[in-house]
């Protein structure tokens, strides 16, 4: 089989492609992929390293209000549908399938306009822009909760959830925690402001790892790529005990999450689907940022059952922080209940979903 992949500018969107694919290649290990990824975005690096045969288009996503911007934006597309129908002939697809993002805009049109089978995967519970105007083309809409149905066309919506929350489940806790320096028998947190950091968070955090030094339980706090270097400036001045470890970036999460007792994060889909697949214990601050509040969406589905614990972002400083973490933690009958709660909302046989709507439109 020959699957086109689309979808990035940040993990969420990128790593469940990289599911679809792994899955595939399990059961069909000559398979050929190709990953259609944005200029700028994420992709470049976390697609290429796994050896995936990786083309990239200039594209920007609109902004709200008008301007010359929007002009700009509309001829990218056209240009990226232009390049997409290329790539699409040279490489002749039985699928096509475009995780959200901008750039799965002008790949997944091109490949409906072509004839090619397209289906499109939506992560949130409320959909992005893309994934809404790409559903009138494509010939499937498959979503990770049931409340994204609703927005899309009834008869091409398919409830699957979220490919990536399969990749994380038969993850080496060992391995994760000795690649990231951890000790092998702490309790551990994992603090990180989803897959580019969150500036909020990092402020909330840094001021605070000083009064983690006499916990039992060890901290792994991820501060994004970008926010890397402004964080240990800080960290420099205010200290840090031995037992919080500070990286920019975690490539091999799988590993990681296997070993880790508690998640801090915001509250993007895929790492909701992650932690509902291993039953990961989490306190959430989503991002006030985001088209239609989404994130508040996906973090309440989880609260209200008892798998997490949300502080707004208004509301969040150390002290709150320390405090939560603390009352799971620290109380075992407390995180075995936020455990059941989140491992009874997963969807862990995701990947083998997409992939049998996959096979079917391939073979149809
Ligand atoms: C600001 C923004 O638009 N965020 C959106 C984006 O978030 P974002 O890209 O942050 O998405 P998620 O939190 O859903 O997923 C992050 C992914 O990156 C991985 N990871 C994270 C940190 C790290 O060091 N290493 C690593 O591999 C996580 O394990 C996860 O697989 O896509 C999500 C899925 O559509 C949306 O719900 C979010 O609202």
């Amino acid at each position: 089989m020959k699957v086109m992949l689309s979808g990035g500018g940040t993990g969420g969107h990128i790593y469940p492609a990289i599911a679809v694919i792994n899955e595939i290649k399990r059961h069909d290990p000559d398979a050929e992929f190709l990953y259609v990824g944005a200029k700028n975005g994420l992709e470049q690096d976390i697609v290429k390293r796994e050896n995936i045969p990786f083309e990239s288009l200039h594209i920007t996503g609109f902004k709200r209000k008008l301007s010359f911007e929007n002009v700009k934006t509309i001829t990218r597309f056209l240009r990226g549908v232009s390049k997409s129908k290329k790539l699409i002939k040279r490489f002749k697809p039985d699928v096509i399938i475009g995780t959200g993002g901008y750039v799965c805009g002008p790949v997944v049109y091109a490949g409906a306009k072509l004839g090619v089978p397209t289906i499109i995967h939506e992560q949130n519970s409320i959909p992005g822009l893309t994934n809404k105007f790409l559903s009138r083309y494509v010939d499937r809409v498959a979503v990770s909760f049931k409340a994204a149905e609703a927005f899309f066309p009834k008869h091409k919506v398919i409830l699957t959830g979220n490919p990536r929350a399969s990749e994380v489940l038969n993850g080496d806790a060992v391995k994760g925690k000795k690649e990231a320096g951890l000790s092998s028998d702490k309790k551990t947190v994992l603090i990180f402001g989803g897959s580019r950091g969150a500036r909020p968070i990092n402020d909330a955090v840094v001021g605070m790892l000083q009064a983690f030094a006499n916990r039992k339980y060890q901290v792994l706090y991820i501060t994004g790529n970008v926010h890397y270097e402004n964080v240990m400036e800080k960290v420099k001045q205010a200290g840090s005990p031995s037992n919080v470890f500070i990286k920019p970036f975690i490539h091999n999460m799988p590993d990681l999450l296997a070993g880790t007792d508690l998640v801090v994060s915001r509250a993007g889909a895929t790492t909701i689907a992650e932690l509902t697949a291993l039953g990961v214990p989490s306190i959430l601050i989503p991002s006030p940022y985001v088209t239609n509040n989404h994130q508040e969406k996906n973090a309440e589905a989880l609260a209200k059952n008892g798998a997490s614990i949300i502080i707004k972002e208004n509301d969040l400083n150390g002290q709150k922080l320390l405090k939560e973490i603390d009352s799971i933690l620290e109380n075992e009958q407390n995180w075995k209940k936020m455990h059941e709660a989140s491992i009874s909302q997963g969807m862990p046989d995701a990947a083998a979903r997409v992939r049998k709507l996959m096979n079917e439109l391939a073979n149809k």
